[in-house]
């Protein structure tokens, strides 16, 4: 017979009563110890869903079928309250005036530099969440067939929320500003930023920088001609209003509305190398747009009626990104202490879920003969852009 250390062991106990008992008793010790550690969540053998879930970003993508209940739990807040103003491409435009930077519009891609940083924190965990492209569910990463190019301060956040509730959209939370400043990372990385999605799933993004940097029509013409486009745009003065709220509510010490929006207040010459005058310029924007693509690959979505009827607006939006109607009233709820539509289950009880406060900040107010010249100097630009888009967005 071989030697075995095993049998000799259990030779041994078997041989003695209380050498059997303290083996059984080490047995017992052993097995608990390994339990408690297990469920102090250190247990390397344990399955990764039951330790993790919360965090895995692979759990979001298991069920499908329960995205909608999870992201109306996590995403919706935590996008709105920590990325916020992420959402705030342009901000060094405006710093244009304020902090004496570049004068060129086009060069102006600067923002907040916390912002930035804690974007490409939220952007670098993605990349690389999967090693493979696709996954055992059969879903892959791909490159958006669908971009939410502008504008900033339009409504680009709630009209993003509102989208990722449909089934058969996946959407990447923060901004990538792949197609103006990480243009040079090349398309693989844009596309590992990307949620996996299944086959008839749209995969989409939204950066607002787009619409107003030069270089980024003829980009994303190069990645696929047949990308989507949608633009959520509301009046120029209300924006620029947002867009300088936004500043100011960073820095406090800026000069005011009225100062920065002229060259030359008592010619009532508008300042329109300030960025939150220029971004409202929207038919100038939407020229280089219209040399690249064809106007029916644009969809220009009202801010202001995303408001006052998200279920209409988001109607014509499914319908052009060619989707059933899934998104309905059934999921707004209007929030009158809010001022706007948050997103329900329209199922279940629990509480609408609004986006952060950083979306609804109370306007300062502007001197009433700054806005009417404003809205005179908009007049033309308003004008042909309704006639541009075919659409009266009722603004003057
Ligand atoms: N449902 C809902 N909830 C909250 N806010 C809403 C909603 N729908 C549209 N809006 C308007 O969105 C404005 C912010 O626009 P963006 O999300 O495009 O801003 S950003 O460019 O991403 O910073 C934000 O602008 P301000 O009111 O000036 O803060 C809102 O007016």
């Amino acid at each position: 017979m071989e030697y075995s250390p095993i049998y000799q062991n259990l030779h041994v106990v078997s041989t003695s009563p209380v050498k059997n008992k303290l083996f059984v008793f080490c047995i017992m010790l052993s097995l608990w110890v390994y339990m408690i550690y297990c469920c102090v969540g250190y247990c390397s053998t344990m399955p990764r869903m039951m330790v993790s879930s919360a965090n895995s970003k692979h759990s979001q993508h298991v069920d499908v079928d329960n995205r909608t209940e999870h992201r109306l739990q996590n995403e919706v807040n935590i996008e709105s309250e920590t990325q916020e103003d992420l959402f705030d491409p342009l901000f060094g435009i405006s710093s244009r005036d304020l902090l004496n930077n570049d004068n060129d519009l086009e060069n102006r891609g600067g923002e907040d530099w916390d912002e930035i940083k804690s974007e490409q924190r939220t952007l670098d965990d993605n990349v690389g969440s999967s090693p493979f492209n696709e996954s055992a569910q059969g879903e892959s990463k791909k490159l958006p067939q669908a971009i939410i190019i502008g504008v900033k301060k339009g409504g680009t956040r709630a009209l993003l929320e509102f989208l990722r509730v449909h089934p058969d959209i996946r959407a990447v939370g923060a901004e990538p500003h792949f197609f103006d400043r990480n243009y040079d990372k090349g398309l693989e990385w844009y596309r590992d930023l990307m949620p996996e999605t299944l086959e008839g799933q749209i995969t989409m993004e939204k950066t607002p920088s787009y619409y107003i940097t030069k270089d980024v029509p003829a980009r994303i013409h190069t990645m696929s001609s047949d990308t989507r486009l949608l633009v959520v745009v509301r009046d120029p003065v209300t924006r620029a209003i947002s867009d300088y709220t936004q500043t100011r509510s960073k820095k406090t010490d800026i000069p005011s509305f009225e100062s920065l929006a002229f060259k030359n207040r008592t010619m009532g010459l508008i300042d329109t190398t300030w960025s939150a005058v220029q971004i409202g310029m929207y038919a100038k924007h939407l020229e280089r747009w219209l040399q690249y693509f064809p106007k029916d690959q644009l969809l220009f979505v009202s801010g202001e009626r995303l408001i006052s009827d998200p279920a209409g607006e988001m109607a014509r939006v499914q319908d052009f990104l060619g989707l059933r109607r899934a998104v309905t009233h059934k999921h707004f709820h209007f929030n009158l202490a809010k001022g706007f539509p948050c997103l329900k289950r329209p199922e279940g009880n629990s509480k609408p879920h609004c986006l952060g406060k950083t979306k609804g900040r109370t306007h300062p107010n502007i001197d009433p003969e700054v806005v009417q010249r404003l809205r005179e100097f908009y007049q033309p630009f308003n004008r042909k852009f309704y006639q541009m888009t075919g659409h009266d967005f009722g603004w003057d």
